[in-house]
């Protein structure tokens, strides 16, 4: 198992499905934010998506904060609404205000399939299991893009169209979100499944959820590529 910045449990649960973590993270769609040769019509397809997609996602986390056992659980859940609401999705909006798409017209998007299915799935692992089965389902997508945004920021070529996207992943704001979340769900696994949280008999579920999170984000890159 390789070890990972945003903690153990993360690093087991990646280990657990390979295959489809490497199609998510390695995406020809990645690939093309990092060479530049992604279309835009894409690349805004993709955009106003995710704006819908991280207004969902915001509500998962809030969940967290009622599911939450400890302040610190509610503490990390609610760094992480603000840090979406009031911070990732400002890179939506101003992508789209630069092509003439403004907030009232991203907020009234028909949502795409594949955006109704990774967040209505994340949202009733979380209402119909508890912390950690929400946790294991927003773990992909907190965690893809912190790796993807590292290794773009790294490797992207310079004059690319999309650095405003790679820096806002790549940042030190969203790296050290993630680490915290990683963190939190360490200490959220060890408090509910003991030191050695793969042997316990939830830990196959908690693992389905984390690989069907992540196949549901690879169909989002899909979905992007596909176009409007
Ligand atoms: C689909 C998707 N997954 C993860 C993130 C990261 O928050 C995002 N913005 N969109």
């Amino acid at each position: 198992m390789t070890a990972s910045p945003y903690g153990a449990t993360f690093a087991l649960w990646r280990t657990g499905c390979p295959d489809p973590w490497n199609a998510y993270t390695h995406h020809a769609f990645v690939q093309g934010l990092g060479d530049g040769t992604l279309p835009q019509a894409s690349f805004l397809h993709y955009l106003v998506q995710d704006y819908i997609f991280l207004v969902h996602f915001a509500r998962a986390w809030s969940l967290g904060v009622v599911k939450a056992e400890t302040l610190d659980e509610m503490r990390v859940c609610a760094g992480t609404v603000d840090a979406l609401v009031n911070h990732e999705m400002a890179l939506h909006v101003k992508t789209c205000a630069a092509a003439g798409i403004d907030e009232v017209t991203l907020f009234a998007a028909t949502e795409e399939f594949e955006n109704l299915a990774y967040t209505r799935y994340v949202m009733d692992a979380g209402l119909q299991g508890d912390f950690l089965d929400l946790m294991a389902a927003l773990a992909p997508c907190c965690f893809g893009y912190g790796e993807i945004g590292q290794r773009l920021a790294k490797s992207a070529a310079p004059d690319t169209p999309y650095g405003d996207w790679i820096e806002t992943y790549a940042d030190t704001a969203y790296q050290s979100v993630m680490v915290s979340v990683g963190q939190m769900m360490d200490a959220a696994v060890t408090r509910r499944l003991g030191p050695d949280p793969a042997e316990s008999a939830r830990w196959p579920h908690l693992q389905g959820r984390f690989a069907t999170a992540t196949r549901l984000e690879i169909a989002f890159w899909d979905m992007g590529l596909r176009g409007a």
